[in-house]
Protein backbone atom coordinates (compact mmCIF):
# COMPACT_ATOMS: atom_id res chain seq x y z
CA UNK A 1 0.00 0.00 0.00
CA UNK A 2 1.55 3.57 -0.89
CA UNK A 3 0.13 6.16 1.25
CA UNK A 4 -0.28 9.65 -1.15
CA UNK A 5 0.06 12.80 0.76
CA UNK A 6 -2.19 15.60 -0.93
CA UNK A 7 -3.69 18.70 -0.12
CA UNK A 8 -7.71 19.24 0.11
CA UNK A 9 -7.80 22.05 -2.52
CA UNK A 10 -9.54 20.79 -5.72
CA UNK A 11 -6.52 21.27 -7.90
CA UNK A 12 -3.87 19.31 -5.31
CA UNK A 13 -6.77 16.49 -5.09
CA UNK A 14 -7.28 16.26 -9.48
CA UNK A 15 -3.40 16.36 -9.25
CA UNK A 16 -3.28 13.56 -6.19
CA UNK A 17 -5.39 11.46 -8.15
CA UNK A 18 -4.39 11.81 -11.61
CA UNK A 19 -0.79 10.16 -9.75
CA UNK A 20 -3.24 7.78 -7.21
CA UNK A 21 -4.46 6.18 -11.00
CA UNK A 22 -1.57 6.17 -12.82
CA UNK A 23 -0.15 3.78 -9.77
CA UNK A 24 -3.23 2.23 -9.46
CA UNK A 25 -2.77 1.25 -13.50
CA UNK A 26 0.65 -0.34 -12.34
CA UNK A 27 -0.98 -2.99 -10.18
CA UNK A 28 0.00 -0.90 -6.75
CA UNK A 29 -2.66 -0.26 -3.89
CA UNK A 30 -3.00 3.82 -3.08
CA UNK A 31 -4.49 5.69 -0.17
CA UNK A 32 -4.98 8.91 -0.21
CA UNK A 33 -4.21 11.00 3.03
CA UNK A 34 -4.86 14.70 3.26
CA UNK A 35 -2.81 16.81 4.81
CA UNK A 36 -3.36 21.12 5.83
CA UNK A 37 -1.07 23.23 5.44
CA UNK A 38 -0.85 26.71 6.70
CA UNK A 39 -1.15 28.15 3.10
CA UNK A 40 -4.54 26.38 2.59
CA UNK A 41 -5.46 28.05 6.59
CA UNK A 42 -4.48 31.05 6.01
CA UNK A 43 -6.03 34.18 3.56
CA UNK A 44 -2.87 36.15 4.52
CA UNK A 45 -0.27 36.96 1.22
CA UNK A 46 1.72 34.70 0.81
CA UNK A 47 4.88 36.84 1.11
CA UNK A 48 3.78 37.14 4.77
CA UNK A 49 3.50 33.46 5.62
CA UNK A 50 6.31 32.29 3.60
CA UNK A 51 6.13 31.95 0.46
CA UNK A 52 4.66 28.81 -1.87
CA UNK A 53 6.94 26.77 0.46
CA UNK A 54 4.18 27.08 2.96
CA UNK A 55 2.10 24.68 0.92
CA UNK A 56 4.76 21.80 1.07
CA UNK A 57 6.51 21.95 4.38
CA UNK A 58 3.32 20.34 5.97
CA UNK A 59 3.91 17.49 3.31
CA UNK A 60 7.53 17.24 3.70
CA UNK A 61 7.03 16.76 7.49
CA UNK A 62 4.75 13.82 6.79
CA UNK A 63 6.87 11.84 4.79
CA UNK A 64 9.89 12.55 7.17
CA UNK A 65 7.88 10.78 9.57
CA UNK A 66 6.42 8.07 7.48
CA UNK A 67 2.95 8.75 7.90
CA UNK A 68 2.68 9.16 4.33
CA UNK A 69 5.54 7.45 1.07
CA UNK A 70 4.72 9.92 -1.35
CA UNK A 71 3.45 13.89 -1.99
CA UNK A 72 2.49 14.91 -5.42
CA UNK A 73 3.32 18.84 -5.55
CA UNK A 74 2.93 21.58 -8.36
CA UNK A 75 6.80 21.76 -9.67
CA UNK A 76 6.49 25.04 -9.74
CA UNK A 77 5.38 25.56 -5.73
CA UNK A 78 7.97 23.45 -4.67
CA UNK A 79 11.17 25.80 -3.20
CA UNK A 80 14.44 24.37 -4.87
CA UNK A 81 16.72 23.86 -2.10
CA UNK A 82 16.59 20.07 -1.79
CA UNK A 83 15.89 18.80 1.36
CA UNK A 84 17.79 15.79 3.52
CA UNK A 85 16.43 12.35 2.91
CA UNK A 86 13.78 13.45 0.51
CA UNK A 87 13.94 12.86 -3.33
CA UNK A 88 11.72 13.53 -6.51
CA UNK A 89 11.28 9.57 -7.26
CA UNK A 90 9.23 10.76 -10.53
CA UNK A 91 8.70 13.81 -12.76
CA UNK A 92 5.76 13.00 -15.35
CA UNK A 93 4.36 14.32 -18.62
CA UNK A 94 3.86 17.78 -18.21
CA UNK A 95 0.55 19.90 -19.01
CA UNK A 96 1.07 23.29 -21.29
CA UNK A 97 3.12 25.27 -19.16
CA UNK A 98 1.95 28.16 -20.60
CA UNK A 99 -0.31 31.21 -18.46
CA UNK A 100 -3.56 31.76 -19.78
CA UNK A 101 -5.97 34.99 -19.78
CA UNK A 102 -10.01 34.44 -18.56
CA UNK A 103 -11.46 37.50 -19.25
CA UNK A 104 -14.97 39.09 -19.14
CA UNK A 105 -16.53 39.11 -22.81
CA UNK A 106 -14.43 36.52 -24.10
CA UNK A 107 -11.50 39.26 -24.16
CA UNK A 108 -8.29 38.80 -25.32
CA UNK A 109 -5.13 40.76 -23.84
CA UNK A 110 -4.94 43.68 -26.94
CA UNK A 111 -8.87 43.79 -26.30
CA UNK A 112 -8.64 44.87 -22.67
CA UNK A 113 -8.80 49.00 -22.22
CA UNK A 114 -6.35 50.70 -20.73
CA UNK A 115 -6.89 50.94 -16.98
CA UNK A 116 -8.83 47.51 -17.15
CA UNK A 117 -9.15 45.91 -13.66
CA UNK A 118 -6.42 42.44 -14.26
CA UNK A 119 -6.06 39.93 -11.07
CA UNK A 120 -2.64 38.56 -10.64
CA UNK A 121 -0.51 38.43 -6.94
CA UNK A 122 2.15 37.03 -8.86
CA UNK A 123 5.61 39.10 -9.22
CA UNK A 124 6.70 37.59 -12.09
CA UNK A 125 3.04 38.35 -14.17
CA UNK A 126 2.76 41.75 -13.12
CA UNK A 127 6.31 42.27 -14.25
CA UNK A 128 5.52 40.76 -17.49
CA UNK A 129 2.51 42.41 -17.88
CA UNK A 130 3.47 45.87 -16.87
CA UNK A 131 6.11 45.56 -19.77
CA UNK A 132 4.07 45.16 -22.24
CA UNK A 133 3.07 48.50 -21.86
CA UNK A 134 -0.94 48.12 -22.15
CA UNK A 135 -1.91 49.95 -19.42
CA UNK A 136 -3.57 47.39 -17.23
CA UNK A 137 -4.62 48.04 -14.18
CA UNK A 138 -2.80 45.03 -12.17
CA UNK A 139 -4.41 43.89 -8.46
CA UNK A 140 -3.13 41.40 -6.40
CA UNK A 141 -5.81 38.55 -5.77
CA UNK A 142 -5.13 35.38 -4.07
CA UNK A 143 -7.78 32.08 -3.35
CA UNK A 144 -8.00 28.76 -4.94
CA UNK A 145 -8.79 28.53 -9.07
CA UNK A 146 -12.65 28.57 -8.54
CA UNK A 147 -12.59 31.45 -6.28
CA UNK A 148 -10.25 33.79 -9.08
CA UNK A 149 -12.59 32.73 -11.96
CA UNK A 150 -15.41 33.85 -10.46
CA UNK A 151 -14.15 37.30 -9.45
CA UNK A 152 -14.47 38.28 -13.35
CA UNK A 153 -18.05 36.43 -13.52
CA UNK A 154 -19.27 38.35 -10.63
CA UNK A 155 -17.51 41.91 -12.51
CA UNK A 156 -15.29 42.42 -9.94
CA UNK A 157 -12.38 42.69 -12.06
CA UNK A 158 -11.94 42.46 -16.48
CA UNK A 159 -9.44 39.81 -15.78
CA UNK A 160 -7.47 37.08 -14.22
CA UNK A 161 -4.31 35.46 -15.24
CA UNK A 162 -3.84 31.69 -14.32
CA UNK A 163 -1.95 28.90 -14.92
CA UNK A 164 -3.29 26.64 -18.23
CA UNK A 165 -2.32 23.59 -16.22
CA UNK A 166 -4.27 24.53 -12.98
CA UNK A 167 -7.41 24.88 -15.84
CA UNK A 168 -6.60 21.57 -17.65
CA UNK A 169 -6.40 19.89 -14.30
CA UNK A 170 -9.92 20.84 -12.87
CA UNK A 171 -11.82 20.86 -16.68
CA UNK A 172 -11.97 24.49 -16.70
CA UNK A 173 -10.39 24.81 -20.00
CA UNK A 174 -13.36 26.14 -21.31
CA UNK A 175 -12.81 29.51 -19.19
CA UNK A 176 -9.52 30.37 -21.17
CA UNK A 177 -10.19 33.26 -23.58
CA UNK A 178 -6.54 33.75 -24.51
CA UNK A 179 -3.53 31.81 -24.07
CA UNK A 180 -0.49 33.91 -23.25
CA UNK A 181 2.51 33.30 -25.49
CA UNK A 182 6.19 33.09 -23.41
CA UNK A 183 7.64 35.57 -25.55
CA UNK A 184 5.22 38.04 -23.94
CA UNK A 185 4.72 36.09 -20.39
CA UNK A 186 7.27 33.54 -19.67
CA UNK A 187 5.50 30.84 -17.31
CA UNK A 188 7.26 30.00 -13.85
CA UNK A 189 9.76 27.83 -13.63
CA UNK A 190 8.23 24.09 -12.98
CA UNK A 191 4.80 25.56 -14.05
CA UNK A 192 2.45 22.44 -15.22
CA UNK A 193 4.55 19.87 -14.43
CA UNK A 194 4.58 17.51 -11.34
CA UNK A 195 7.12 16.40 -8.91
CA UNK A 196 6.54 13.08 -6.91
CA UNK A 197 8.60 13.15 -3.60
CA UNK A 198 9.42 10.25 -1.48
CA UNK A 199 12.18 9.35 1.21
CA UNK A 200 15.84 9.28 -0.83
CA UNK A 201 15.85 5.31 0.89
CA UNK A 202 12.55 3.67 -0.33
CA UNK A 203 13.84 1.84 -2.95
CA UNK A 204 9.82 0.30 -3.29
CA UNK A 205 8.53 3.21 -4.04
CA UNK A 206 11.14 4.45 -5.65
CA UNK A 207 10.72 1.62 -8.45
CA UNK A 208 7.13 2.07 -8.21
CA UNK A 209 7.35 5.81 -9.65
CA UNK A 210 10.47 5.00 -12.08
CA UNK A 211 7.27 4.15 -14.91
CA UNK A 212 6.33 7.74 -14.62
CA UNK A 213 9.04 9.21 -14.84
CA UNK A 214 9.22 11.52 -18.12
CA UNK A 215 13.00 11.87 -18.59
CA UNK A 216 12.48 15.14 -21.06
CA UNK A 217 10.83 16.94 -19.00
CA UNK A 218 12.93 16.29 -16.03
CA UNK A 219 15.74 17.99 -17.86
CA UNK A 220 13.29 20.86 -18.92
CA UNK A 221 12.64 21.71 -15.46
CA UNK A 222 15.90 20.95 -14.00
CA UNK A 223 17.09 23.94 -15.61
CA UNK A 224 14.28 26.06 -14.92
CA UNK A 225 14.81 25.48 -11.16
CA UNK A 226 18.12 25.94 -11.40
CA UNK A 227 18.02 29.37 -13.48
CA UNK A 228 16.05 30.16 -10.66
CA UNK A 229 18.26 28.88 -7.75
CA UNK A 230 20.84 30.73 -8.94
CA UNK A 231 19.49 33.83 -9.27
CA UNK A 232 17.90 33.48 -5.64
CA UNK A 233 21.09 33.19 -4.85
CA UNK A 234 21.40 37.27 -5.52
CA UNK A 235 17.83 38.47 -5.35
CA UNK A 236 14.58 38.10 -4.64
CA UNK A 237 13.29 39.11 -8.23
CA UNK A 238 10.61 37.91 -10.34
CA UNK A 239 11.54 35.43 -12.57
CA UNK A 240 10.26 33.07 -15.44
CA UNK A 241 11.58 30.54 -17.18
CA UNK A 242 10.65 27.61 -20.00
CA UNK A 243 13.23 24.66 -21.00
CA UNK A 244 12.01 22.31 -24.07
CA UNK A 245 13.91 19.50 -25.13
CA UNK A 246 13.75 20.22 -29.37
CA UNK A 247 15.59 17.79 -32.08
CA UNK A 248 19.03 19.72 -33.10
CA UNK A 249 21.33 18.78 -35.91
CA UNK A 250 23.36 16.75 -33.68
CA UNK A 251 20.66 15.38 -31.89
CA UNK A 252 18.41 16.43 -28.84
CA UNK A 253 19.28 19.40 -27.11
CA UNK A 254 17.83 21.74 -24.19
CA UNK A 255 16.74 25.28 -25.04
CA UNK A 256 16.10 27.30 -21.93
CA UNK A 257 14.34 31.16 -21.75
CA UNK A 258 14.73 33.23 -19.14
CA UNK A 259 13.02 36.72 -18.00
CA UNK A 260 13.79 38.44 -14.87
CA UNK A 261 11.77 41.65 -13.75
CA UNK A 262 13.57 44.49 -12.65
CA UNK A 263 13.34 47.91 -11.61
CA UNK A 264 12.75 49.68 -15.79
CA UNK A 265 11.50 46.39 -17.02
CA UNK A 266 12.36 42.70 -17.98
CA UNK A 267 15.19 41.47 -19.23
CA UNK A 268 15.19 38.11 -21.57
CA UNK A 269 17.44 35.88 -22.54
CA UNK A 270 17.57 32.52 -23.76
CA UNK A 271 20.45 29.36 -24.36
CA UNK A 272 20.57 26.23 -25.30
CA UNK A 273 22.74 23.17 -24.01
CA UNK A 274 23.51 19.28 -24.05
CA UNK A 275 19.98 17.75 -22.40
CA UNK A 276 22.50 15.79 -20.22
CA UNK A 277 23.98 19.27 -18.25
CA UNK A 278 20.19 21.06 -17.48
CA UNK A 279 22.10 22.61 -14.14
CA UNK A 280 24.78 24.21 -16.14
CA UNK A 281 22.08 25.44 -18.41
CA UNK A 282 20.07 27.12 -15.88
CA UNK A 283 23.42 28.19 -13.91
CA UNK A 284 24.67 29.52 -17.11
CA UNK A 285 21.60 31.28 -17.80
CA UNK A 286 21.14 32.74 -14.83
CA UNK A 287 25.03 34.39 -14.22
CA UNK A 288 24.04 36.14 -18.06
CA UNK A 289 20.68 37.14 -16.66
CA UNK A 290 22.49 38.67 -13.50
CA UNK A 291 25.47 40.31 -15.55
CA UNK A 292 22.99 42.49 -17.70
CA UNK A 293 22.08 44.37 -14.19
N1 LIG B 1 0.29 29.35 -7.57
C1 LIG B 1 -0.67 28.33 -7.32
C2 LIG B 1 -0.62 27.27 -8.37
N2 LIG B 1 0.24 26.25 -8.27
C3 LIG B 1 0.10 25.48 -9.39
C4 LIG B 1 -0.86 26.04 -10.19
C5 LIG B 1 -1.31 25.53 -11.49
C6 LIG B 1 -0.77 24.21 -11.94
C7 LIG B 1 0.67 24.21 -12.33
O1 LIG B 1 1.25 25.22 -12.74
O2 LIG B 1 1.27 23.14 -12.25
C8 LIG B 1 -1.37 27.17 -9.54
C9 LIG B 1 -2.46 28.06 -9.99
C10 LIG B 1 -2.06 29.16 -10.94
O3 LIG B 1 -0.93 29.69 -10.87
O4 LIG B 1 -2.89 29.55 -11.77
Amino acid sequence: MIRLGTRRSALATAQATHVAESLRALGHEVELVPIVTTGDTSRAPLEQIGGTGVFVSALRDALLAHEIDIAVHSLKDLPTAPVDGLTLGAIPLREDPRDVLVARDGLSLGELQTGALVGTGSPRRVAQLEALGLGLELTGIRGNVDSRIAMVADGKLDAVVLARAGLARLGRLSEVTETLDPIQVLPAPGQGALGIECRADDAAVLTALAPLEDPAVRAAVTAERQMLATLEAGCTAPVGALAEVVEGEDGPELWLRGALGQEGGVRRLSANGPVDDPHGLGRALANELLEQT
